[in-house]
């Protein structure tokens, strides 16, 4: 049956393309197409910066603080995680012997002001270049305004280095009960207005309708909110549940955001799935329909997230400006801060995408206290990554919840009128937590266009089309992927998306930026030319050469590509 016909949630309709994603300010095409250009720089930004593709993180100390885990572990070897146990392989700025030089001894453990104070004279050691952000994190004490629990990038702290374009997000195997538990766990962190009683809970007239759907014996067998809610779960209920239940946007908010990290991780499983009998790793078609096109709301969740996590990366626009990008090579540091840059300078200002300003804006004590339970929440969601059994999953877990960890702090913490305009210092880790979540999020989109691809081509009875490979870019290629993107920022300004109000400044800014690449684009001409001329002298003898002995004579390199064809 078409998704259309078995589900009632409202989002079915709001999928068609030009449907707004509801609870976000754009359409599912705009999304799409805004995707389709970012997608590549995103890939580059994510998998070729030494800043972006190195985490490092406490994958195999931190027990499980809520259950004893030891039952869920997985031992496939798709679980496994390959850290990076020789040093040599990681930027040398982030090796133990340079963090410990910068840490000094340390006897026990130090407040956040303490750190601070302790590390800014042996900051200062390495000279101008290198700032808070290249070599110190803080300790994975939680700031008042973290909405996870942080990551430990010092020396001191158990962990390991992680190249994440080595580790990627894939079919695992992890399933069964431990997962489920897991999975249980994190949705029941969605309960904000649980009962108080445990009659309340199994008394009917206080449960949503589709908690009703539970047979009278699930009900009452169930002895709290958390065992009802584990009961929906097992019979499938809980989403229509959640959905149904009287909720404030904030609410519907964070459910959203985990039910589309679900969504994004079943997409990448489904989409690089292993075929247990040829042994090949491919889209499984099965596995995307169970999971993802027969749940159009979990499509709709991930276009949210996306559209969330978008908006938080283009309101780093003026933060990354003084940010340092420090891996010992500053010309790749340079090339990392202008492509972040240009990215979020891309992305649409204002609430063309997401709209934050909606949100918790009752300053009351309820409405702070409504922050704070959020906020709380969802620290929760990140700690319970730990009672994940599988390595992989648990990597990508954590990387995930910090990055929609640090998307929220940056959309609720970072001026808005709600706390005041003053900027959090974002530690390493949730920057490239953040970038990497947007990747995560962009690849899922890209993996369903596949998808619907293969769905079409099921009910035609004809072949796939074959999603074209990104090419592994090298740095050189990075740059001309900037020229591209600006391309797309003019496209984009043509089309009138994301024109903010300009000063005369950023008009100034724009058309000098104009006068600049056009002065550039002359130079490199300029620059190119012997080449050129060289080329079309070679050609011009050889089709002499060819009329000479008789034979037909080649054509021109720039003729039989078409009439589109610009370059030599
Ligand atoms: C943090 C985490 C990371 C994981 N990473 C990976 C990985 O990288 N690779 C891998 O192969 N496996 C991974 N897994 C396991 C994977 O997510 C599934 O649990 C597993 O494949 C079993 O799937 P399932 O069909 O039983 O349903 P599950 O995906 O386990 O879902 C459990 C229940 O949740 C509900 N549900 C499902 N999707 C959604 C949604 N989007 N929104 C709301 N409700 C939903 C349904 O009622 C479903 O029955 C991970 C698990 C966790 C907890």
């Amino acid at each position: 049956a078409s998704p259309a016909s078995t589900h009632t949630s409202p989002d079915v309709c709001a999928l068609e393309p030009e449907a707004k994603v509801s609870d976000a300010c754009a359409s599912y095409a705009d999304l799409d197409s805004l995707n389709n250009r970012l997608y590549p720089y995103i890939r580059n930004l994510a998998n070729n910066t030494d800043f972006f593709s190195y985490y490092r993180l406490n994958l195999y100390d931190k027990e499980c603080p809520f259950w004893s885990d030891e039952n869920g572990l997985c031992g496939n070897i798709a679980c496994a995680v390959t850290t990076l146990e020789n040093e040599t392989q990681i930027p040398q700025i982030w090796r133990a012997e340079k963090l410990s030089a910068l840490e000094g001894p340390k006897a026990q453990h130090p407040g956040r002001k303490q750190q601070r104070e302790r590390q800014r004279p042996l900051l200062d050691q390495l000279g101008t270049g290198v700032g808070e952000s290249c070599v110190v994190e803080y300790d994975d004490e939680c700031d008042d305004r973290d909405y996870c629990v942080p990551e430990d990038e010092t020396a001191s702290g158990k962990g390991d280095y992680v190249s994440l374009a080595e580790n990627p997000e894939r079919f695992t195997g992890y399933a069964g009960e431990g997962a489920h538990q897991v999975w249980e766990a994190i949705y029941r962190e969605n309960c904000f207005s649980r009962p108080s009683t445990p009659e309340d809970s199994v008394n009917v007239p206080g449960l949503s309708a589709p908690f009703q759907a539970l047979s009278e014996n699930q009900a009452h067998a169930a002895m709290d909110f958390k065992q009802v809610m584990k009961a929906a779960i097992k019979s499938g209920v809980a989403e229509q549940a959640l959905d149904a239940e009287e909720e404030c946007l904030e609410k519907r908010v964070f459910y959203r955001v985990i039910s589309g990290m679900h969504a994004s991780i079943s997409t990448h499983l489904c989409h690089d799935y292993l075929n247990q009998t040829t042994g090949q790793w491919g889209p499984n078609l099965q596995c995307y329909k169970e999971r993802l096109h027969e749940h159009p709301e979990r499509l709709s969740n991930l276009y949210f997230n996306y559209a969330l996590v978008l908006r938080a990366v283009g309101k780093l626009r003026d933060y990354v400006q003084d940010y340092t990008f420090c891996t010992g090579d500053p010309e790749q540091d340079q090339l990392t801060k202008d492509m972040i840059k240009k990215l979020a300078g891309a992305i649409p200002a204002g609430p063309q995408i997401f709209d934050e300003s909606v949100m918790f804006t009752d300053l009351t004590a309820d409405g702070i206290s409504l922050k704070e339970d959020f906020r709380n929440r969802f620290r929760n969601v990140s700690r319970i990554m730990d009672c994940v059994g599988c390595d992989k999953c648990r990597l990508w877990g954590k990387i995930q919840t910090n990055g929609f960890g640090t998307a929220l702090k940056v959309l609720f913490e970072f001026g808005n009128g709600h706390v005041g305009d003053q900027k959090p210092l974002l530690r390493r880790t949730e920057l490239v937590a953040l970038i990497n979540t947007l990747d995560k999020i962009s690849a899922a989109m890209k993996a369903l266009e596949t998808f619907r691809g293969m769905i079409v081509a099921e009910k035609d009875g004809t072949e796939p089309v074959e999603q074209a490979k990104l090419p592994q870019a090298s740095p050189a290629e990075m740059a001309a992927s900037l020229d591209d993107f600006d391309d797309f920022a003019d496209g984009e300004a043509d089309q009138g998306v994301g024109n903010d109000e300009q000063s005369i400044t950023d008009v100034f800014r724009e058309e000098f930026g104009l006068i600049f690449r056009a002065w550039v684009y002359v130079l490199k001409s300029w620059i190119g030319a012997p080449k050129k001329l060289g080329s079309i002298a070679l050609m011009e003898l050889s089709r002499l050469w060819d009329y000479w002995l008789g034979k037909p004579m080649r054509p021109r390199s720039w003729e039989f590509k078409g009439p589109n064809f610009r370059e030599l």
